[in-house]
């Protein structure tokens, strides 16, 4: 099961770019300057003089052809002097120009902006992704141009499934759905929380090379409990409370009729729902329909492959999980997912029971350690609850440093949502851990949210830390000729992999097997000696070759669990007799790559 050295010696080449076959003809249904109106197949000064003829644009452009080279330069030209030319002005003032810049891109011309993002994950991921993300979502009523995916709310009620026809794509392949209810660390955003399904549709395209023209971002506007939006008159969203119980539950069963009515074969990713939604819906949905929550289920991946990571980054065997101590800040939908992921994980490995396994996890909320003595226990939490009776010391709500000084854990991991809450005195308490080479997970995003900066980590804790983040910091230099590696522990490195397989598998559930296999194989994509270095997740530039492995790996487990029925012309035998190695060509070969493809008319 856990055969990690198998997988990192077969890791060798993962730097190599992709090969991609030239797509053939592309059919449009349109003509003239719709054409150039429409990003999906627009290519500006880059139609060549045939194609303009065919398609009535002679005339509509200027007469000299762009190659397509020469228009990426030209682009990448324009955000260089913007770099520059925002030097020295506040980092958000310069975060937001940029993602203007990419966006104005992104609303032009699909091929080019994908092209640019791919080339650059490194540098643009920040921008589209976390952290930039969170502020272009807080303000996302004043920077709003034109729509981008589809729009639910309470008020469409009874209307969905003839609404849904209303998208002009003819097929889609990945939905990612928000109620915007807690966006990042950043709370209620209402309908403002678009840009989150938006970024991690984006992150579809570059890592998992789903077609763009196959992805629906959609925002389920129920309401708003943030007073601030709801008394601004320039809110884009619906100006009432949030709708609650089943009322709710009724508009989310709604649309998930109507998109799996229209397409049968997509897969919905549940994104930034509030705890209680998180868990109800992903119980009431994943026997019925394809869908995943990323929080609950992507971002427990990741962070078990982290976790693992760490055991190897001390020297030890893998089976010394076990003996992990582990601290656990943030009892919502990512912490308790992350624990539910490693308990079973541990079940797994050594065969240890579940009340065992669950003994060496300390978990705490805001209200600090939750133990069987916290009046109105969530239930979901509620496993996790230490007895005080057993364990000496630790009293119902100790805080974060109590626990950190009494367990001195192997790993203190934040999920928590509050910047800083790692403070000075917790990180350096962690000194006294019982692990010559503890681990720090400061999971919350975006940044300003993390539960302690790098800096802060390698200042307090030590050089000898392993130290991850949900959003990017850059590694810490030490000015002693070393440097303290900083991970992004993000469910980036796993949720594009899981649609993308569950996809291509053609199942209609994605199973827990499927998710384990997703995080057994990130946590095997990195080789012992990048663990050495405290490397616990891949360069985010090798995320499309880790990708497609994860990718396979999850296509493989449906295969196994006997729930791929196939994809396309491509059917379920064939999946079957297909070697892991063929199975992640096929991965690869269906995989969106962006280059201009010859338009062909047809009415
Ligand atoms: N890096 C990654 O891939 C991911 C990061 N996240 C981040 O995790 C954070 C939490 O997400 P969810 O679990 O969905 O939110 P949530 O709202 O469901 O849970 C937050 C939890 O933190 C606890 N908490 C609040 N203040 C605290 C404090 N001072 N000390 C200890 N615990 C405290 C709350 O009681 C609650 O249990 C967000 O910032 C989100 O951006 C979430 C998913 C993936
Ligand atoms: C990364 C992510 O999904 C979150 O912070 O919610
Ligand atoms: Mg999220």
């Amino acid at each position: 099961m856990w055969n990690l050295l198998r997988f990192a010696a077969s890791n060798v080449s993962r730097t190599r770019r992709l090969s991609t076959a030239i797509p053939g003809p592309c059919i449009v249904h349109k003509r003239g300057a719709d054409i150039l109106h429409d990003p999906w197949f627009n290519k500006d000064t880059g139609f060549p003089l045939t194609e303009r003829d065919r398609l009535g644009l002679r005339g509509l452009l200027p007469p000299r052809v762009i190659s397509f080279e020469q228009q990426y330069a030209r682009f990448m030209d324009s955000y260089h002097s913007l770099e520059k030319n925002t030097q020295g002005q506040p980092d958000k003032v310069v975060s937001l120009a940029k993602w203007r810049i990419l966006n104005r891109l992104h609303d032009r011309n699909e091929t080019l902006y994908y092209r640019v993002l791919i080339d650059n994950i490194k540098d643009f991921a920040p921008i589209i992704y976390t952290p930039t993300v969170g502020l272009v979502c807080q303000n996302y009523s004043g920077l709003f141009r034109r729509p981008r995916g589809m729009y639910f709310s309470a008020k469409d009620k009874g209307e969905m499934m003839s609404m849904i026809y209303n998208w002009p794509g003819q097929q889609v392949d990945m939905v990612v759905l928000t109620d915007g209810s807690r966006i990042l660390g950043l709370g209620d955003l209402g309908v403002q929380g678009i840009g989150i399904p938006i970024g991690k549709l984006d992150m579809y395209v570059a890592a998992a090379g789903i077609n763009p023209q196959r992805v629906l971002p959609v925002m389920l506007d129920v309401g708003t409990n943030n007073q601030k939006l709801l008394e601004d008159n320039l809110y884009l969203g619906l100006r009432q409370p949030r709708l609650e119980g089943e009322e709710y539950l009724s508009v989310v069963d709604e649309f998930m009729e109507a998109v799996f009515t229209r397409w049968p074969k997509a897969i919905v990713q549940f994104e930034d729902f509030q705890m209680k939604w998180a868990f109800e819906t992903l119980q009431r949905y994943r026997k019925r329909f394809c869908m995943f929550n990323d929080d609950i289920q992507g971002t427990a991946g990741v962070a078990l492959a982290g976790l693992l990571g760490t055991v190897r980054a001390q020297g030890r065997l893998l089976s010394n999980f076990v003996n992990q101590k582990i601290v656990v800040v943030g009892a919502g939908s990512a912490g308790l997912g992350v624990l539910n992921m490693a308990v079973q994980a541990l079940s797994r490995m050594g065969g240890s029971n579940e009340t065992v396994a669950k003994s060496q996890f300390f978990l705490l909320d805001k209200n600090g350690l939750v133990t069987t003595e916290r009046t109105a226990l969530d239930p979901s939490a509620a496993p996790f609850a230490k007895d005080p009776k057993v364990v000496e010391g630790l009293r119902e709500g100790a805080s974060l440093i109590e626990v950190v000084k009494k367990v001195k854990p192997d790993v203190l991991l934040g999920l928590s949502g509050v910047g800083g809450v790692f403070t000075e005195e917790v990180l350096k308490a962690l000194r006294q851990s019982d692990s010559a080479k503890p681990a720090i997970f400061a999971m919350s995003n975006p940044t300003m949210n993390a539960e302690c900066t790098a800096v802060d980590a390698f200042k307090h804790a030590g050089e000898n830390i392993v130290f991850a983040s949900g959003s990017p910091f850059e590694n810490v230099d030490f000015g002693n000729g070393k440097v303290g590696h900083v991970n992004q522990a993000n469910n980036m490195y796993l949720f594009p992999g899981i649609g993308l397989g569950a996809l291509l598998s053609g199942a209609r559930f994605i199973t827990d097997g499927m998710l384990q296999a997703a995080s057994e194989c990130l946590a095997s994509y990195m080789t012992d000696e990048d663990i050495q270095k405290g490397i616990l997740y891949p360069s985010i530039n090798n995320i499309r070759h880790l990708t497609a492995e994860v990718g396979a790996a999850v296509l493989r487990a449906a295969v196994a669990e006997e729930l791929a029925e196939g994809h396309g012309d491509v059917g379920p035998r064939e999946l079957m007799n297909m070697s892991e190695e063929e199975t992640v060509e096929y991965v690869k070969r269906n995989m969106w790559y962006p280059v201009y493809s010859p338009l062909v008319h047809e009415k």
